[in-house]
């Protein structure tokens, strides 16, 4: 098992035109098994910061190193591979695909990764089980994904990025369209399965009252120092 599940060294990212950059975290580490609260103001580079260290944007300098990889020394179908294999992520966005059902939208990363789903074993079985803890019946498991509501789509984005037992876990406001008893039921089940399978959690929230359910509690102006620059 390797020790530490990110490491950000040296890490510099400039938005193309942007006079300053948004990001330069000299140091960061995310330890195996580890589950961290991240939080910062709006436009501070939270998002930023995790789709450097999901490899879907690359540093302008520094280097992202994940589990044990370097993500700068993948091509980019490597990294798309990587990705797939080894972290989960729930996007802002949700990244649904609108025309599958929800079922195949959950069950979409073990398409793209034969470990993920050797994982997950019986896929049809782990979709219902994740569905089944985030309260989404059959009847909405077969619709398309275009056809759920807000919420119910967060919840379809979250069976997906948990399906197959990724190492890191990268939640991006995951709970910000869940009412408060649906919010209390996904990060339950979220904590308990990264607890399961001994993953790393990246969680990123403007909600305070949930940090003390994790291990640690950072705001990104600690870690940026490029905050400093433009505050
Ligand atoms: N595609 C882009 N091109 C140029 N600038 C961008 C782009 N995406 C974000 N930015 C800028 O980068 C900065 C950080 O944005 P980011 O989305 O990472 O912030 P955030 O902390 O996640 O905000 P929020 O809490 O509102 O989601 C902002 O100033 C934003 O305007």
């Amino acid at each position: 098992m390797t020790s530490s599940a990110v490491t950000l060294s040296a890490l510099r990212f400039a938005w193309p035109g942007a006079a300053q950059p948004c990001l330069e975290v000299p140091d960061f580490r995310l330890a195996a098994g580890e589950r961290l609260f991240l939080h910062g103001p709006s436009g501070s580079g939270k998002t930023t910061l995790l789709s450097l260290i999901a490899g879907v944007l690359s540093p302008s300098a520094g280097r992202v190193q994940v589990l044990d990889t370097d993500l700068g020394t993948l091509s980019g179908r490597r990294r798309d591979r990587f990705r797939a294999e080894h972290i989960g992520i729930v996007f802002q966005q949700f990244n649904l695909i609108p025309y599958l059902s929800a079922a195949d939208n959950i069950a979409l990363p073990c398409r793209f990764s034969p470990a993920r789903a050797q994982r997950a074993g019986d896929v049809a079985a782990a979709v219902r089980r994740l569905a089944g803890h985030l309260d989404l019946s059959s009847e909405l498991l077969a619709r398309p994904a275009a056809e759920l509501s807000v919420g119910q789509q967060q919840r379809v984005a979250a069976a997906r990025a948990l399906i197959g037992a990724p190492a890191l876990v990268i939640a991006d406001e995951p709970t910000s369209s869940l009412d408060a008893a649906r919010q209390d039921a996904f990060l339950a089940l979220l904590l308990a399965e990264c607890t399961s399978v001994g993953a790393s959690l990246l969680f990123v929230s403007h909600d305070l009252r949930l940090a003390g359910r994790f291990d640690r509690c950072a705001e990104l102006a600690e870690l940026n120092r490029a905050a400093e620059v433009t505050a």
